[in-house]
């Protein structure tokens, strides 16, 4: 069973297409815990594509949506990844840090811009108000997801199996306390 620091579980946040679903799940295999990713409990309560969510209820309706179904989990020894706009909610990410420890996955802004060029980003959604760019809300969530983590990893040029090594080593014996 996880525990760090008396935490029984280990939230991913950061912006969108860092990685974080892909990691999870690598972590909570290599760590024997349950794999939540809430942009899919969030598809499942709803019956539909989040892209389709969002264009249906628009980014304030979803951003309340997300951080109730964050809010109801109920999870030990579960290692979760949440969506990027997660952080837009300040009771979500309360609500996460007093039962996780709060890993940021940082890809600087080239990196997330070539890997927007290289997932349909279309099919995803992201919360952005009409008229914003990519570059101001990467630089608004940006002090949103330093401002929740207990630790960040920086995720430039790093493999996926670094970066799952990276973290779960963050966790060890030897690691300090928070
Ligand atoms: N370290 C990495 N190096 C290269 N590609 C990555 C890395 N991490 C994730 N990816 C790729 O980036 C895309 C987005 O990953 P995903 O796990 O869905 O991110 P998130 O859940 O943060 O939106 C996927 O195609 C994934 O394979
Ligand atoms: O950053 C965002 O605004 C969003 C990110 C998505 O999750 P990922 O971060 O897993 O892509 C998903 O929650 C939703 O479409 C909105
Ligand atoms: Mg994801």
């Amino acid at each position: 069973m996880f525990e760090f620091n008396n935490r029984k579980n280990i939230v991913l946040i950061g912006m969108t297409a860092c990685g974080k679903s892909t990691i999870g799940a690598l972590i909570a295999k290599e760590l024997d815990m349950t794999f939540i990713d809430t942009d899919l409990t969030i598809q499942q309560k709803y019956g539909k594509p989040l892209w389709q969510l969002l264009e249906d209820v628009g980014s304030k309706q979803f951003i309340i949506k997300e951080s109730k179904v964050i809010c109801s989990l109920d999870c030990t020894n579960c290692c979760i990844a949440t969506g990027g706009s997660a952080v837009y909610s300040d009771e979500a990410m309360n609500f996460l840090k007093q039962i996780a420890v709060i890993v940021y996955i940082n890809l600087s802004y080239p990196n997330v811009e070539k890997r927007f060029a290289d997932i349909d980003i279309k099919s995803r959604g992201i919360v952005m108000d009409k008229g914003t760019t990519l570059f101001d809300v990467y630089n608004e969530r940006k002090i949103l997801y330093s401002k929740y983590a207990d630790y960040t990893i920086e995720a430039d040029d790093k493999s996926i199996e670094d970066l799952v090594a990276q973290i779960i080593s963050l966790f060890s014996k030897e690691s300090k306390c928070i």
